[in-house]
């Protein structure tokens, strides 16, 4: 499924229809990568596999779409061209890698199809595991402060010398490379703070992207962005962009989401996505999640209906979140919202 040219917005309508009125998004990428051996202490973060393991990046993407999920978010979080070229990668190779990302993807989602669609041959069309199952590929754009590899995605303190052309600069040539690599959309995520936004929104607009775009911004309060810029203000630009079909929450704990979807519903009508961590908090010295401070899958699941309710239409996890959280919201939601089929004797 590909979203086109025209009327992005309906065509997300379309998708969350097909969808059963609600998508799942995947889980952590770079949390499932480090559960199958990466090692991802590195500036590169999880990019360092497209690098070294593309192999496990089709593993994780595979188990989500197995697990239940409807958009696969590409491995180039943290890959960036001026990244690559910190470690001698010349900038044609760089761009190659940021195409990479999203033909793993692409591959994945086409090998879990064919495996689908020979399976559907082999039982009643009315198996509710075996409804159609549309799926997207989103190209991940992680904010500058993902590509200092400091923490700083989750402070937005990028300090005064930092201005919106200086992020214009550091995302223009990125987003040309993603948005022509065959992903449905892209993904700006953990967004925090609102110059960050303001920068995407122009670029979007200046290169004219061909494709669609979410915007996903995160906090630590359940009020602000990280930042402390308002996420209503921040909301707002997302939804004055004519490309962006859909605006949410990343990368915050759970019990923050219920509040922020409320604030977002204030300033536009866009699809709302939600796709929390497990509610850790990250050590950006120590490259490592700081345990105990987390809610269970139980837990995390527990508040799905809450998040559809209050208006979410597509929902997963980020951060500490794995295939067993993903297998666990798609049951929640098919549950809640198929209509049960009447078996004729
Ligand atoms: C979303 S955080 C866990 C990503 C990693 C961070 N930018 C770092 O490199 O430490
Ligand atoms: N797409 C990234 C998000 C980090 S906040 C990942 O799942 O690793
Ligand atoms: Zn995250």
């Amino acid at each position: 499924m590909g979203f086109g040219t025209t009327e992005p917005w309906l065509l997300m309508r379309e998708f969350l229809r097909e969808a059963g009125g609600c998508a799942v998004i995947d889980g952590g990428l770079a949390t499932e990568l480090e559960a199958n051996g990466a090692d991802l202490n590195d500036p590169l973060w999880s990019a360092k596999c497209l690098i070294n393991s593309p192999h496990l990046i089709r593993k994780v993407h595979l188990d989500y779409l197995e697990a239940g999920a409807n958009v696969l978010i590409t491995a180039s979080y943290q890959a960036t061209i001026q990244g690559f070229q910190s470690k001698g990668i010349s900038k044609e190779e760089s761009e190659d890698l940021l195409r990479k990302s999203v033909e793993i993807a692409c591959e994945a989602r086409d090998v879990f199809q064919k495996e689908y669609s020979k399976d559907s041959h082999n039982v009643e069309d009315n198996e509710a595991t075996y409804k159609q199952h549309p799926i997207l590929v989103a190209a991940s754009i992680g904010s500058y402060g993902a590509f200092l590899a400091d923490g700083s995605e989750y402070s937005g303190d990028y300090g005064e010398a930092v201005t919106l052309e200086t992020l214009k600069d550091f995302h223009r040539r990125r987003l040309q490379v993603l948005a022509d690599a065959g992903a449905d959309l892209i993904a700006f995520e953990t967004i925090p703070n609102k110059i960050e936004a303001q920068a995407y929104a122009e670029l979007v607009e200046e290169n004219n992207t061909k494709i669609p775009a979410w915007f996903s911004f995160n906090s630590k309060d359940g009020v602000n962005v990280v930042s402390g810029d308002s996420l209503i203000e921040c909301a707002s630009i997302a939804n004055s962009c004519k490309r962006v079909v859909a605006v949410g929450i990343n990368c915050t704990p759970p019990r923050f989401i219920h509040g922020l979807i409320l604030s977002i519903q204030k300033v536009t009508d866009k699809p709302i996505l939600v796709y929390p961590n497990s509610g850790e908090r990250y050590d950006a010295d120590k490259k490592e999640w700081v345990l105990s401070t987390g809610v269970s899958d139980e837990d995390f699941v527990s508040y799905v209906s809450i998040w559809r309710d209050a208006g979410a239409s597509l929902i997963g996890g980020c951060c500490r979140t794995t295939p067993n959280t993903i297998r666990a919201i798609s049951r929640a939601l098919h549950e809640e919202y198929d209509v049960p089929q009447t078996s004729v004797p």
